[in-house]
């Protein structure tokens, strides 16, 4: 019997770790999420966009609109934080997979974890502000960004004891 040849990639595999982290946000317009892997390819660190530990959520807002106190953007954890929180100590030279380009603050936490490699599906907020200095800042310390072109639109997962 001949092996499989519909098999992920390795970026596809990373990604999909990635987006299926981000279906554990309860974000309703944006779930991000991420997962850093070292340079043997194995997962040291995954996480998504939420509140921080212990803030509910039923508490925290979660609208985009109003007062900044009344919106998430003060209270919100992103996916790539998390991931790096969550993940060892030494991420030197790991390569971090997200589903959306970093912002200006996780540009920060990326270069100064070690990461030295981004590989990202969307970049909807290029150009603006946030999203320009998260570029000056990458490319100044010679951190490597990558949109991932995927060779399959979908990865299907079933949870279908049947099927495995
Ligand atoms: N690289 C990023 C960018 C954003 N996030 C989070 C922060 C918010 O929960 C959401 C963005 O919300 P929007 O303004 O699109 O309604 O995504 C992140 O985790 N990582
Ligand atoms: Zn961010």
């Amino acid at each position: 019997m001949n092996k499989r040849e519909d098999y992920l990639s390795w970026d596809e595999y990373f990604m999909g770790i990635a987006v299926l982290s981000g279906q554990r946000s309860k974000d309703p317009s944006t779930q991000v999420g991420a997962c850093i892997i070292n340079e043997d390819k194995k997962i040291v660190g995954a996480g998504y966009n939420g509140f921080p530990k212990g803030c509910s959520d039923e508490e925290f807002p979660w609208g985009r609109e109003g007062g900044f106190l009344e919106t998430k953007y003060p209270f919100v954890m992103h996916a790539e934080q998390n991931a790096i929180l969550n993940s060892i100590k030494n991420l030197k030279n790991c390569t971090i997979y997200v589903g959306l380009f970093p912002c200006h603050e996780c540009a920060k936490s990326i270069i100064q974890s070690g990461i030295k490699k981004i590989v990202y599906l969307s970049d909807k907020y290029n150009g603006t502000d946030s999203n320009r200095a998260s570029k000056m800042l990458l490319d100044s310390a010679g951190v490597k960004y990558t949109k991932l072109i995927p060779r399959k639109m979908e990865i299907c997962i079933s949870l279908d004891e049947n099927l495995i």
